[in-house]
C-alpha cells in the first residue's frame, strides 16, 4: 500500500491499516465493515492471514486474485457463513456498524438478514417467482397481510430490474427464468429483507455477456441503497463496477485501493502482474 498517498488523503485512527490509497470523487466514505487481523484456518491450513481493510456504505468493492486466495472464504467471513464448516477457526475482528459479528451474542438469522448473499451459480428456491422473494421476508416476519406482500414482491422485483419481464406470471417456477433472469431473481430475493450489504461471490461467471451486462448495470443501481462486496475474476469487470478493489494474494491483502488508481497504478509488482494477466 501507498503509505505516503494514504496519509495525505485519509485521517487514519490506525495509520494506513486497511485503508484505500485515494477514493473517487463521488464515492460516499461512511463506513461499512471493519475488519482486523482477521485469521482463519481450515483445519490445521490458515487460508486468511492478517487481514485488515475498511469496507464502506454504499459503494462496490471488487475482490479479485488468483484461484485459491481465501477470496470467498473472506466474503463468507462478513455473514459467518463460515461457521457452518465444522474445522473452521476464526481469530481476529469483523464490525459491521460498530458491531462485532463474531460476537456470542449476535444473532446469526439477523445478521444474515442483513447481509445478504448471490452466489455464482443462480439458486433459485423450486417454488414460484413469487414465492422465491416473499419466502424470506415472510420468514423474519416483514409482511404478513397480502396486498403488503404484492407489494414488496414488485418493489424486490423492479429494482432488481426483472418485474416487466415477469409481473406476469408470477406463479410460474422461479427455474423456469433464463440463466440471468434466475440471477436476477436471485437478487430480489436478497434484497427484499432490505440488507444492508449484499454478498456476491462471482454473480456473473455462469452468464452470457448479455445478462452479465445486465447484471453489472444492476449492481450500479444497486449501491445507491447497498453496500457490494463482490468476488470476480473477471478484471473489465472489476474496472467497470467496482469503487474499491482488494487483491487478494495466498490468504492476504497485498493492496487495497480505489479501483481507478489500482488498474491505472498498482502499488505492487503482484498486483500489477495479476491485473494484467501475467498469471491468475
Ligand atoms: N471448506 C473448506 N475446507 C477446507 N479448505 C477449504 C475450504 N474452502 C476453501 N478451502 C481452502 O481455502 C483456500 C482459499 O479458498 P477460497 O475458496 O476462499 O479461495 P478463492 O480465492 O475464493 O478461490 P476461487 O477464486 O478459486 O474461488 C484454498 O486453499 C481452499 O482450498
Amino acid at each position: 500500500m501507498n503509505i505516503q498517498a494514504a496519509s495525505q488523503h485519509t485521517p487514519q485512527p490506525t495509520p494506513n491499516v486497511g485503508q484505500p490509497v485515494s477514493r473517487n470523487n463521488h464515492a460516499n466514505h461512511e463506513l461499512s465493515i471493519r475488519v482486523r487481523d482477521l485469521n482463519l484456518w481450515y483445519g490445521e491450513t490458515q487460508a486468511l492471514k492478517s487481514l485488515n481493510i475498511d469496507i464502506f456504505q454504499r459503494n462496490i468493492t471488487a475482490l479479485i486474485g488468483p484461484s485459491g486466495c481465501g477470496k470467498s472464504t473472506f466474503l463468507r467471513c462478513l455473514n459467518r457463513m463460515n461457521d457452518l464448516i465444522p474445522s473452521v477457526r476464526i481469530k481476529g475482528l469483523v464490525e459491521m456498524d460498530g458491531r462485532d459479528v463474531n460476537a456470542a451474542k449476535m444473532d446469526e438469522v439477523a445478521l444474515r438478514r442483513r447481509v445478504g448473499m448471490v452466489f455464482q451459480k443462480p439458486n433459485p428456491f423450486p417454488k414460484s417467482i413469487y414465492d422465491n422473494v416473499v419466502y424470506a421476508p415472510r420468514m423474519h416476519d416483514l409482511v404478513s397481510r397480502k396486498p403488503e406482500q404484492d407489494e414488496l414482491v414488485e418493489k424486490a422485483l423492479r429494482d432488481a430490474g426483472l418485474w416487466e419481464e415477469v409481473k406476469d406470471k408470477l406463479d410460474q417456477p422461479g427455474t423456469s427464468l433464463s440463466g440471468g433472469q434466475q440471477q436476477r431473481l436471485c437478487i430480489a430475493r436478497a434484497i427484499a429483507v432490505q440488507p444492508d450489504v449484499i454478498l456476491m461471490d462471482e454473480p456473473t461467471s455462469a452468464l452470457d455477456p448479455i445478462s452479465t451486462a445486465t447484471i453489472e448495470d444492476l449492481m450500479d443501481r444497486l449501491k445507491e441503497k447497498f453496500t457490494i462486496i463482490t468476488v470476480t475474476h473477471n478484471m473489465q469487470q472489476a474496472a467497470r463496477v467496482a469503487d474499491y478493489t482488494a487483491f487478494f494474494h495466498l490468504g492476504e491483502i497485498i493492496e487495497y485501493n480505489d479501483t481507478k488508481t489500482m488498474f491505472a497504478n498498482p502499488a505492487t509488482k503482484k498486483a500489477e502482474d495479476y491485473i494484467t494477466g501475467r498469471y491468475g
